[in-house]
């Protein structure tokens, strides 16, 4: 029996002028220094689409707004599995603080890659990739 924990986790793919926000997890976070796409955990009795809003609310303290679903990806971080959940986020209002990420930054398509990702990103990256392309 896995009696690993599922953990389902949003991911907000927001573009601007053809860029993407990337950001970049804290040091003394767990996957810590990596590059993300930003949301977090979804709890009890919340829509994926809510826990997206919210998160990058409590993030940036930004008002966006959840669009449609990319793709999801499951990943086994060996002491828990996380299913990553990517949808198309509009920014609406807001300027972006860092309230709990180190960096962030705006990069186009052919500069995703140089980043050093979150390992259950990288189908993610791959996908909107092959997708936008
Ligand atoms: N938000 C987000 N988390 C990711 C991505 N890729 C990835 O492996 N993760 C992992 C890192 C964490 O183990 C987990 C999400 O945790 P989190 O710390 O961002 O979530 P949260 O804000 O709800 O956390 P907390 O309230 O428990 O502190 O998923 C990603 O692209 N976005």
């Amino acid at each position: 029996m896995n009696s690993k924990k599922i953990v389902e986790v949003t991911a907000a793919i927001i573009r601007k002028d053809n860029r993407f926000l990337c950001a970049q997890r804290k040091d003394s976070s767990e996957q810590g220094g990596k590059w993300e796409f930003p949301g977090g955990k979804i709890e009890d009795g919340e829509t994926p689409e809510a826990c997206l809003e919210r998160e990058l609310q409590e993030e940036f303290n930004i008002q966006a707004k959840c669009g449609n679903f990319l793709c999801e990806n499951m990943h086994d971080y060996g002491n828990k599995i996380i299913k990553l959940k990517a949808y198309f986020v509009d920014h609406m209002q807001g300027n972006f603080k860092l309230l709990v990420h180190q960096d962030i930054k705006w990069l186009a398509l052919d500069q995703i890659h140089e980043l050093d990702w979150a390992e259950a990103d990288l189908p993610i990256v791959n996908q909107l990739i092959n997708d936008l392309k």
